[in-house]
């Protein structure tokens, strides 16, 4: 397999020196107003080492006004961030070539030929080369590596959508980035070119020792990229887990119905098998049309956008997070 770069994946090594797991992003409090709209209320979060979070919430929650104000591009109305120990307000260009941005649609550098741009892009990183960091990476390596080496030659403008996408993360990982933000990274891209991109990520994680960011409103894309999974919602974060810490939070709550007598009860609880052994030594016979189900994560969730979209964002946020808690 093409690696971006020589050597033990880094990974591997960061894992040996126990430097995976300490926090590259803190957010605490996190507050940002577009005049009197308040787009987020107190978000708080963490992001450590090694690790790809997905940032996940209906259109509209502030997801790219989070990430926006974490590379350092828009400035918060309130609370504490700190990015790799740097305050984005005050990050210098040293801070900067440690990350790497691909942001939602980049229309820009349309005439460039391919392999000119990203090999433009990566000189501005090599005054920056760390120990273990070698600054930029090989240009020739990358378009390997994200399968654009054919089409090195060929302006941006001629390119398809995937294969433009594919350029954007290339601008944004040339530089070899501790820190990668990806804003709806594979918005556009057919199945094929998702999956392509989902094992490149995986792959910088391992390799580079990549932290990640990405936001994304597919459940489905979080929930096949990322370690960990915040819900923003309602200006806050309304949860924060594993996809499968999640689904079983969630699967926690099911819902007993029956009818006793003809009365209709409907009853939601963490243990279901026990609720019903206890309505049948109860009302024995008498219970009828008794229905168990529970929700997957996917229902909660698209329930909760729903709700988002119909304008009850805050109610819906906040049973949101009653349910997985
Ligand atoms: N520059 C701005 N001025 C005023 N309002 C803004 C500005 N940028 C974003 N907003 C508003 O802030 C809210 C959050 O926008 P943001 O783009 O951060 O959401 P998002 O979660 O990334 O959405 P999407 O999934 O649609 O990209 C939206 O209601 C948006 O209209």
């Amino acid at each position: 397999m093409t690696s971006l770069s020589s050597g033990t994946p880094a990974r591997a090594e960061a894992q040996a020196t126990g430097a995976l797991g300490r926090a590259v992003v803190e957010v605490r409090g996190l507050r940002m107003n577009y005049g009197t709209t308040e787009v987020l209320r107190g978000v708080d979060l963490t992001v450590r080492r090694g690790e790809v979070v997905a940032l996940l919430g209906p259109n509209g929650a502030g997801k790219t006004t989070t990430i926006e104000i974490l590379e350092g591009f828009r400035r918060r109305s309130d609370g504490e961030v700190s990015v790799l120990g740097t305050d984005p307000d005050r990050g210098d260009e040293r801070w900067r070539a440690r990350l790497g941005v691909v942001l939602q649609s980049w229309r820009d550098h349309a005439r460039w030929r391919v392999r000119e741009l990203v090999d433009h892009f990566g000189r501005f990183y090599a005054p920056y080369s760390e120990e273990g960091r070698t600054r930029p990476a090989d240009t020739d390596r990358l378009l390997e590596v994200l399968g654009l080496t054919e089409h090195a030659g060929k302006r941006v403008e001629d390119l398809s959508g995937g294969q433009r996408r594919r350029v954007d993360v290339a601008l944004g990982v040339v530089g070899r980035p501790e820190l990668l933000f990806l804003d709806e990274p594979t918005a556009g891209l057919d199945p094929r070119a998702r999956r392509d991109f989902h094992e490149l990520i995986h792959r910088l994680v391992d390799e580079e020792d990549t932290t990640v960011l990405l936001t994304t409103h597919d459940l489905d894309e979080a929930e096949k990229l990322a370690d960990r999974i915040l819900i923003l919602a309602g200006g806050r974060i309304v949860a924060d887990g594993s996809a499968e810490q999640l689904t079983a939070l969630v699967e926690r709550e099911s819902e007993v119905a029956w009818t006793v007598d003809g009365a209709r009860h409907l009853h939601t609880t963490g243990s279901p098998a026990r609720h019903v052994a206890e309505l049948y030594r109860v009302h024995g016979d008498a219970v009828a049309n008794l229905r168990v189900t529970r929700p997957s994560l996917e229902e909660v969730y698209l329930d909760m956008v729903r709700h988002h979209e119909s304008g009850a964002a805050e109610r819906a946020a906040a049973e949101f997070g009653k349910e997985i808690r």
